[in-house]
């Protein structure tokens, strides 16, 4: 399994942002993990990284428990944040030899993959330029190149596409698409189209509540179809 989530919960305060949910994802799927704005998809999501703390149950990546390989997972694991923090001061190759070197890459298998990875995110046009010059779309390109620097089986992208126009979003989502051979991604989203589009797995969640785990046919075939699906289960 790539992903096991178990009885996860995470609790602000009061606030129950995620209330014991479970699934798994097996190697190659792609996992639209959808819920309406404050649902808990980017809670659930930075437990998954290990950038916060489960309150309760447990999250493993590649059979390793994220609470106690932490480390080690941020060597396998690609992830996006929501707001793509980038370093604007930075030229684009500038930066993914950074990140090459927070890999431990050395300096001619920096040269080597930063080409690679330029040409598999669509950065080719716009490589020589600051992080700051380039649109939206292209920024976001460079937090995609970052996120699969290493080559990472497990791909989480937090709303790879929110602040986009319709036609950049539709470039990103072609990309998440050709980038997903042998990896699983699970990728965070508000929006239906976005899932119908690349998905064949639905996690949809509301409240903190897992409320369906089911595939895209599944969740298309409901009366009413996606829409309906999302508005119902979601009420
Ligand atoms: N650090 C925090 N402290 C307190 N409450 C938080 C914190 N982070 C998130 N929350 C709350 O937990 C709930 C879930 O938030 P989360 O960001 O996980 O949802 P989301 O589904 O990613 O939302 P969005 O689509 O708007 O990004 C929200 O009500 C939010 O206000």
């Amino acid at each position: 399994m790539s992903i096991e989530v178990a009885n996860l919960s995470k609790i602000y305060g009061s606030q129950i942002a995620v209330n014991s949910i479970s699934f798994q994802a097996s190697e190659g799927q792609i996992i639209g993990f959808l819920g309406p704005n404050g649902a808990g998809k980017s809670s659930t999501i930075k437990m998954l990284v290990g950038l916060i703390q489960p309150s309760q149950g447990e999250a493993k990546v590649l059979g390793l428990s994220v609470a106690d390989h932490t480390l080690e997972l941020k060597r396998k694991i690609g992830y996006l944040a929501e707001n793509n923090p980038l370093y604007p001061d930075m030229y684009v190759q500038e930066f993914l030899d950074f990140i090459g070197k927070i890999h431990g890459f050395s300096a001619a298998q920096r040269k080597k993959r930063i080409e690679e990875v330029i040409l598999l995110v669509g950065l080719e046009k716009e490589k020589k330029k600051k992080i700051a010059e380039l649109s939206k779309g292209y920024q976001q390109r460079v937090g995609i190149a970052q996120a699969i620097f290493h080559n990472p089986s497990v791909l989480i992208l937090d709303e790879p596409t929110s602040g986009l126009d319709p036609n950049q979003m539709a470039e990103i989502r072609s990309l998440i698409q050709s980038l997903s051979s042998g990896k699983t991604i699970l990728f965070s989203s508000h929006l239906l189209t976005e899932v119908e589009s690349i998905c064949d797995r639905i996690l949809l969640i509301s409240h903190g509540n897992l409320v369906a785990d089911c595939s895209l046919q599944e969740a298309q075939n409901y009366t009413g179809g996606l829409a309906a699906f999302f508005k119902d289960k979601t009420a």
